[in-house]
């Protein structure tokens, strides 16, 4: 105690000292008698103020002057500024007579504020659990674990289970289809997605919170109308359902491979062994890189590959490389979340994403830019793509197909391709002949070519006459078998009655044998040459290889010799 007095002893001065209700004993005539440490901070700020004085004012502003005098018992709350105290002023008694008073003074301010936010969570709670009850939709609380610690009654009545059954469980024992224990891990919410429970199609938000900035639990709500209205909806979500498999179908058909290695044509033995090598490499799951000039039907292999491939019933997806602007590239590869970027109104799928289990085209990949061949890489090396503004990649299990007519090799000693992505496509590699080294497929290909405008135009064209074969045999083909496929088309549409294609129907560059047109090798402008010839001359003497040889001033073995080179046997 601060003060001395004359009734006090002294434990019980220590006592007083330890409590924090500040305590003033006082006679009636208000003379202090003693004040504990307490006393002395309320009025002071500090132990051991010595000013009666000071705690006079302090008590009559609390308003217990008549009770002091009266020495009677009074409890009081009294406001001093923004202090709130709870004052008590207790009579003492000696020989029969209250003499003296003990004034107990606690400052409540804080608990009243504690109570008022008691009361406030209180309040909360109960509104809480007033929402939980009478809720329309269905509404379910998890923690971290994915335990249910809430259920509203309209979902334990859907489900028919009680709060027994449920407050502790967790949610996959209690609800069917449910992604609430996936969202407590992933943190990552998901809005109105469509969950099937107990037969209905329910519209499912799942909202992960966080207490102190971690992961706390999940709140799932499920939206159903009246069981009416619901049936209503579920036979149009079925209808829905049904038409979205249709128009999968028919994706996935757009998406299928059409083409097969029979539809290859070839009389060319390179030409048959790199077929044959391709029906082995598409058993496997390794990457497949086609090389060969334009035209020689480098998509024509990626097609079959896929289609003989254990793949084939999966999407098969082109994509041209060169085709679409930079900027666009990366989107339409991997895909992009809404709003990743202006104009990205909705989440759109990756080229990546389209072809999972299945195969991707990559066409022109010697087009494909630095940056993006770096992403392809990393695509090949994790099996992931990441949608643009997506924060997590996807797994995906796709076969790379590549293809290109540029020089792979020379691209990457200039830098323009990089080697680490040129091993990873090329564990196969299939080098397509241009047409000029397998002469003997222009007039397969080009009769198959009538055959199929016969079939769509409803005509009998019977073929290429020979005169007209020597001109195709002699170009040299630089769009290879699209250009062929041309010409025959061209000579098709602009003949007359005839039954076959004669030089007039063929284009005046093929005509005017103007072969050294393409820049070719000195070698092969004379073989053309030699063959135009040889071609003309049998014509000219009607097959007759005795007359043929002699009019070329050869004997009649070399001639041979030179029929089975440029394969006119
Ligand atoms: N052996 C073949 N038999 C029949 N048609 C073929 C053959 N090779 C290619 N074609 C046809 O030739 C055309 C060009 O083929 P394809 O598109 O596969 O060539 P490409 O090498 O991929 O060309 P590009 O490099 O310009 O993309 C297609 O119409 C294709 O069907």
């Amino acid at each position: 105690m601060g003060e001395p007095s004359q009734t006090s002893q002294i434990p019980l001065n220590h006592i007083l000292d330890t409590i924090s209700n500040a305590v003033f004993l006082m006679n009636k005539k208000k003379e202090f008698l003693c004040l504990n440490t307490s006393a002395h901070y309320l009025i002071s700020g500090s132990a051991g103020y010595n000013s009666h004085e000071k705690a006079g004012d302090f008590l009559s502003k609390l308003g217990v002057d008549d009770a002091i005098a009266e020495g009677e018992d009074k409890s009081a709350t009294a406001l001093m500024g923004d202090l709130t105290y709870q004052v008590n002023v207790i009579p003492m008694a000696s020989k029969g007579h209250p003499d003296r008073v003990v004034v107990l003074v606690e400052d409540v301010s804080q608990a009243g504020e504690l109570s008022r936010q008691f009361e406030a969570c209180q309040r909360e709670t109960s509104l809480l659990k007033h929402i939980l009850e009478t809720a329309y939709d269905g509404l379910v609380v998890t923690d971290a674990n994915g335990r249910i610690t809430m259920m509203s009654n309209a979902y334990k009545g859907f489900l028919g289970v009680t709060d027994q059954e449920v407050v502790g469980k967790h949610i996959t024992e209690v609800v069917e289809n449910t992604r609430l224990h996936i969202v407590a891990k992933t943190g990552v919410a998901e809005i109105n997605d469509i969950q099937r429970i107990q037969g209905n199609h329910m519209v499912a938000s799942r909202i992960p919170y966080t207490v102190d900035g971690k992961l706390a639990g999940v709140v799932g709500k499920v939206i159903f109308q009246d069981v009416d209205e619901l049936g209503e909806i579920n036979k149009k979500l079925d209808i829905m359902e049904k038409e979205l498999n249709r128009y999968r179908n028919e994706i996935s058909k757009l998406h299928k491979a059409r083409y097969c290695m029979d539809v290859i044509f070839t009389r060319n033995a390179r030409m048959e062994s790199l077929k044959n090598h391709a029906r082995v490499i598409a058993q496997s799951d390794s990457n497949v890189l086609i090389l060969g000039e334009s035209g020689t039907g480098k998509e024509l292999f990626a097609h079959a590959i896929h289609q003989e491939s254990p793949r084939s019933f999966q999407p098969f997806i082109r994509v041209n490389c060169a085709a679409i602007p930079e900027n666009l590239l990366e989107s339409e590869l991997f895909g992009h979340e809404k709003g990743a970027f202006t104009g990205a109104a909705s989440t759109k799928l990756g080229k990546f994403e389209l072809a999972n289990n299945g195969t991707i085209f990559l066409d022109e990949i010697g087009d494909m830019p630095l940056q993006m061949q770096a992403k392809i890489l990393r695509v090949l090396q994790e099996g992931e793509v990441e949608h643009i503004g997506a924060s997590r990649p996807k797994r995906v299990d796709v076969r790379v197909i590549a293809a290109t007519n540029k020089n792979l090799s020379e691209m990457v000693e200039k830098k323009t391709f990089r080697e680490d992505l040129l091993y990873r496509l090329n564990v196969f590699t299939l080098t397509i002949p241009p047409l000029k080294r397998r002469r003997e497929d222009i007039e397969l290909i080009a009769g198959h070519a009538i055959c199929a405008l016969n079939r769509k135009m409803k005509r009998g064209v019977k073929g290429v006459s020979p005169k007209a074969s020597c001109l195709l045999q002699a170009y040299s083909w630089p769009g290879n078998i699209r250009e062929l496929k041309n010409v025959v088309e061209r000579a098709y549409h602009i003949m007359e009655g005839e039954e076959l294609i004669q030089p007039w129907h063929l284009p005046h560059f093929l005509r005017g044998g103007n072969i050294n047109a393409s820049q070719e090798p000195l070698k092969y402008i004379l073989e053309n040459m030699e063959r135009k010839v040889i071609t003309e001359r049998l014509i000219l003497h009607s097959g007759n290889k005795t007359k043929t040889a002699a009019d070329l001033g050869i004997s009649r073995v070399a001639l041979h010799k030179k029929l089975e080179k440029y394969s006119m046997k």
